[in-house]
């Protein structure tokens, strides 16, 4: 897995599949590493290349001090693919990866084929929570907030049907550095791209967990109206749906992607 640097921070990026077939980018939520795309890879690399990456302040990418910004992630995505000398990608982003994918889609348009948002919000009505939850980490790690995040992540059926795939999600969370979680938490206190999305202009299907109470089908929604021609996709899940429903996520992916 090659380390590129973007403007001095090493990211963790992985290149799989289909030499020579169409790019896909995915972007990862909010105290996940790109591991939490495991469940769609056999399916994408078959007709893609796909790349995965490690977001800056977690996983093995570096840790460097905060805040950060959603322009900041934007750069790294840009980055990477200039390093891989990749002149365009779809995008497809999951929560804090969607939010990167609006910021790119508004913001560097040629290179960026088809984009898919999911579970995904453009700002929060309510940015005190993200100052709650700053706080309870500062004091307390990232252990103060597991239950109720990954009670966010997963519905209350999944964890009880799948308890070993819960766990590892967990562990996955509890393993993000806690600078780097605070450092995105801030970011995401402070989201407003409300007034980017009429710029994006790539055909773009947003998904919505029908279960998700962190972004909520109202966020999508929204994000649905203000991107011109929009669709959006409702998934039985909470708010990781492409692990809660890998193979309606993956055909959601597969079947817009490859439609003409
Ligand atoms: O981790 C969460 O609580 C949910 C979330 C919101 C933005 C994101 O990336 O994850």
């Amino acid at each position: 897995m090659p380390m590129i640097d973007a403007d001095g921070c090493l990211l963790n990026v992985s290149v799989e599949g289909r030499d020579g077939g169409p790019t896909l980018m995915l972007s990862n939520s909010l105290g996940c590493t790109l591991q939490m795309w495991e469940p769609q890879m056999k399916a994408l690399t078959q007709v893609f290349r796909v790349i995965r990456y490690d977001r800056r302040g977690h996983g093995k990418s570096n840790v460097p001090p905060g805040p950060y910004t959603m322009e900041r992630f934007g750069r790294d995505v840009l980055a990477i693919l200039d390093d891989l000398n990749i002149e365009k990608v779809h995008w497809c982003g999951l929560s804090m990866g969607g939010m990167v994918g609006q910021w790119l889609g508004a913001n560097a348009p040629e290179r960026f084929g088809k984009l898919i948002l999911a579970n995904t919000s453009c700002y929060y009505a309510e940015p005190t929570k993200w100052l709650e939850r700053i706080d309870a980490v500062k004091k307390g790690g990232i252990a103060a907030v597991a239950d109720a995040v990954i009670a966010g992540w997963l519905t209350q059926d999944f964890r009880d049907r799948e308890p070993d795939i819960t766990a590892r999600m967990k562990s996955m969370l509890l393993a993000s550095p806690v600078e780097g979680y605070l450092a995105c938490c801030e970011a995401l206190s402070t989201l407003d791209q409300r007034e980017l999305l009429p710029k994006i202009k790539s055909p773009t299907l947003v998904i919505a967990g029908r279960h998700d109470m962190a972004t909520p089908i109202s966020a999508g929604e929204l994000i649905r109206s203000r991107i011109p021609g929009a669709s959006m996709t409702i998934i039985d899940a909470a708010h990781i749906s492409n692990v809660e429903q890998p193979h309606a996520f993956t055909d959601a992916v597969v079947g817009f992607l490859t439609q003409r």
